[in-house]
């Protein structure tokens, strides 16, 4: 199987084209390319499809090999892969997901995309379309407890689901000990990803993730539109335009509000090409 290694702020995954491979069990797969140690080393895989609705189809796995629906970071890599091999010479396309049928503006410079715009459409909000369990019909800044602390989250899904928790101080946090925790906690059926957010000022925040199926990551597109349009619901931020600074980097937010799409601003970066496994 040829890959491409690729990575939006450090959300890394192998990208396969299959316009030309075929990857038979893309679980199992996903595991084995991400292994940091005996694999390629990835947050997950994104295969790279035809698409019969879209100009192109991306389904993409977690490292755990379960399927996510929708992937920020990763839409973003598809889009350069497409342009940058010559698949497409558009500067605007659309491609289908799990969640739906997204569309990207791309930014090119010499000749390759440096950055990429999505519209990620509205964020979900009732508590039992994210899915999330509760007595309300949406979760803003309701309190939860687990492992035996106490904390407040707001719950969205962004075509996945979402936990966004505001601290005073991300950079210490536990987050290995904590993540797990929320991930596998009796209120998100599906699991869910976390995000830990400390606010800058009105139009700054910081956060870390926790990601359903690969733990740890660099940065969460999907998670960072969460967080910016719960810190413009809780009213911690007070501009549409939001800034949020990852461990690997910054993505540019912008949400007019309820009913309105979330649009997605930054980098795409091709890291490497391969073969695997190799064939001695
Ligand atoms: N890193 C992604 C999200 C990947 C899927 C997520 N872990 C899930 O299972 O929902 C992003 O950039 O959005």
């Amino acid at each position: 199987m040829k890959f491409t290694k690729m990575h939006g702020c450090g959300n890394d995954y192998v990208y396969v084209n299959c316009f030309t491979e075929k990857v038979d069990h893309p679980e199992e797969t996903a595991i084995l390319v991400s292994d940091r140690h005996f694999g390629i080393g990835s947050d997950g895989l994104i295969l790279i499809k035809p698409s019969d609705v879209a100009d192109f189809e991306m389904d993409m796995y977690n490292a755990d090999g379960s399927r996510g629906a929708m992937c920020g970071n990763g839409i973003r890599c598809v889009a350069k892969y497409v342009y940058d091999n010559g698949l497409t010479d558009k500067t605007r396309i659309t491609v289908s997901t799990g969640s739906g049928i997204k569309t990207l503006d791309l930014s090119v410079e010499n000749g390759c995309v440096k950055t990429v715009r999505v519209n990620m459409g509205s964020p979900v909000l009732e508590a039992e379309k994210i899915p999330v369990v509760s007595d309300t019909s949406r979760v803003i800044s309701q309190p939860i407890t687990v492992a035996g602390k106490d904390f407040f989250y707001t719950a969205l899904s962004m075509g996945n689901p979402h936990a966004v928790v505001f601290l005073d101080d991300v950079e210490n946090l536990k987050i290995e000990e904590i993540g797990p925790e929320f991930e596998h906690h009796r209120n998100f059926p599906d699991r869910v990803n976390t995000e830990f957010i400390k606010v800058i000022d009105d139009h700054t925040i910081q956060m870390r993730v926790w990601e359903r199926g690969s733990g740890e990551t660099l940065a969460c597109g999907t998670g960072a539109c969460a967080a910016a349009v719960a810190s413009i619901l809780n009213h911690k931020v007070s501009s549409r335009k939001v800034s949020v600074l990852l461990r690997g980097g910054e993505l540019q937010i912008e949400w007019a509000g309820e009913g309105q799409p979330v649009y997605l601003t930054g980098p795409a970066v091709t890291v490497f090409t391969g073969e695997y496994p190799a064939g001695k």
